[in-house]
């Protein structure tokens, strides 16, 4: 039986929260969609107190913030990017086209093709959250995609630099500076100077998250990416203070965040909740981290690592960090995760900012029916056929013909009659019939 040592004061961040945010999101997009720039430009000044003479940076301002950048800052760009490039390629060579002969004569296909422009969203609110423009700009140009363009929030009244300039590295083909609810529903539906997307990748905070739901449908969107969450699995051979270091660095992301720890021993329950206690006074993002841990952090002592895989399968949070003697075993073991992170080599953070998977990841139980931003999500899978033989399509006729009658539709099973009738010699009263009443356009001219 899991014993608790730590409960969540709420339940989630959803449940305390989720009315009002859907309320606030559906009248900015409404707003947006009456009088497009305007209200971009008022809910701007509103929430990010930003209102520049435009929002899109032209070329030359791109390079000259680029310019004043740190060297290093560039070079480790250049560096995550080649590692999400590289794996986003690898993932892209996973997806064959096919085409395949089913019947005589019958081809049945599938092609990967672009979806031609995209929204990025690159966060910004609370950190400029550099890495994003990576995530979703590289892997929408790894795909293919023509027209990226790439939205980010000033950072208290700043350009964010070093995001401008991995989203230009990216291949952002505009780059915007403009964040939250607004640059979602511009981009989903247009203004005077924004043209709209076909799809809209990246995540965000509750906001975001929630105007990407209400505006799918309209426009793709890549997943559902909101608040991070981290759970780690820990048995008795996990160290700790590195849990507990774990454990905060995704609960910094904001107070929303909830960072859970399932083990299947007590004393690194205990010690990791004492080493946070220790950690957090030092830490100078505590004003994030400890709300998140307060408020959503999540201690359960569980009886076996079996019990601990159950357990985290029900939370299908966005991170699972498994510290255990055979981290592998969780590959087999569980099944709902945005992203798995193997042993104490690696770590959340590691994806997040530096490895080459995808941080992009869904949350609030998302990770139950999607996986997370990859090429993939940039591809239609869309199908074609040919039948090249005469004879199977007649037959296919005479089948098309019965299976429609059992659903009523004449019109379909006509389709189908025509053909049995043309290749197979098949006759149907109502093409007779049809015939013998046609009158042709000419000689009813003619006629006349
Ligand atoms: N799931 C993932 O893959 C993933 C990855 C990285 C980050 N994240 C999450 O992204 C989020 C980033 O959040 P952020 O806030 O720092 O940046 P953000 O860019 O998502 O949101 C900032 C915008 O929120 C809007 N906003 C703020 N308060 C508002 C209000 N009261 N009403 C309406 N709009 C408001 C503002 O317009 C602002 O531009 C974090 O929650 C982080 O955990 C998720
Ligand atoms: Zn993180």
């Amino acid at each position: 039986m899991p014993t608790s040592l730590k409960s969540a004061r709420t339940k989630s961040f959803a449940d305390v929260a989720q009315d009002e945010v859907r309320e606030r999101v559906l009248a900015i997009i409404g707003d947006i969609r009456s009088t497009g720039d305007a209200a971009v430009r008022t809910y701007s000044e509103t929430f990010d107190r930003w209102s520049p003479e435009s929002f899109r940076l032209s070329d030359e301002r791109v390079q000259e913030i680029i310019a004043g950048l740190d060297p290093q800052v560039i070079t480790d760009i250049v560096f995550v990017q080649a590692q999400v490039r590289g794996f986003a390629e690898v993932q892209l060579a996973s997806m064959a086209d096919v085409e395949v002969e089913t019947l005589p004569g019958v081809f049945l296909g599938h092609k990967h093709v672009p979806v031609q422009s995209v929204g990025a969203y690159v966060p910004g609110g609370k950190y400029p959250l550099t890495a994003s423009a990576h995530m979703t700009i590289v892997t929408a140009k790894t795909a293919g995609v023509p027209r990226v363009v790439a939205c980010t929030p000033p950072i208290r009244g700043e350009i964010p630099a070093a995001t401008v300039a991995a989203m230009h590295l990216a291949g952002a083909d505009e780059i915007w500076i403009l964040g939250g609810v607004q640059a979602v529903a511009a981009m989903a539906v247009g203004t005077e100077t924004m043209s709209k997307v076909d799809l809209i990748a990246g995540p965000g905070n509750a906001y975001v998250a929630e105007a990407k739901r209400q505006l799918y449908g309209e426009v793709g969107i890549d997943l559902f990416a909101g608040p991070t969450e981290i759970l780690v699995v820990a048995d008795e051979h996990a160290d700790p203070f590195l849990v507990a270091v774990d454990l905060l660095s995704q609960a910094e992301h904001g107070p929303e965040s909830p960072a859970v720890l399932i083990t299947t021993s007590e004393r690194v329950g205990r010690e990791t909740m004492a080493h946070i206690e220790a950690i957090l006074p030092g830490m100078p993002t505590a004003d994030y981290a400890g709300p998140a841990w307060r408020d959503f952090g999540q201690v359960t002592v569980v009886d076996d690592l079996d019990e601990a895989y159950a357990l985290a399968d029900s939370y299908a949070f966005e991170h699972v960090q498994i510290l255990t003697a055979d981290p592998r075993e969780a590959l087999d073991k569980m099944r709902n995760y945005g992203a798995l992170f193997l042993g104490e080599n690696t770590c959340v953070s590691y994806g997040d900012k530096v490895i080459g998977t995808n941080h992009v990841l869904p949350t609030l139980g998302a990770a139950r029916y999607t996986g997370g931003l990859w090429v993939g999500k940039y591809l239609r899978t869309v199908t074609y056929q040919e039948v090249r033989n005469t004879e199977t399509s007649g037959e296919l006729g005479r089948v098309c013909g019965r299976a429609a009658r059992v659903e009523l539709f004449e019109g379909h099973a006509r389709s189908g009659d025509v053909r049995a009738a043309q290749y197979l010699g098949d006759s149907y009263p109502w093409i007779d019939e049809a015939k013998a009443r046609y009158q042709s356009p000419l000689e009813a001219a003619g006629q006349a």
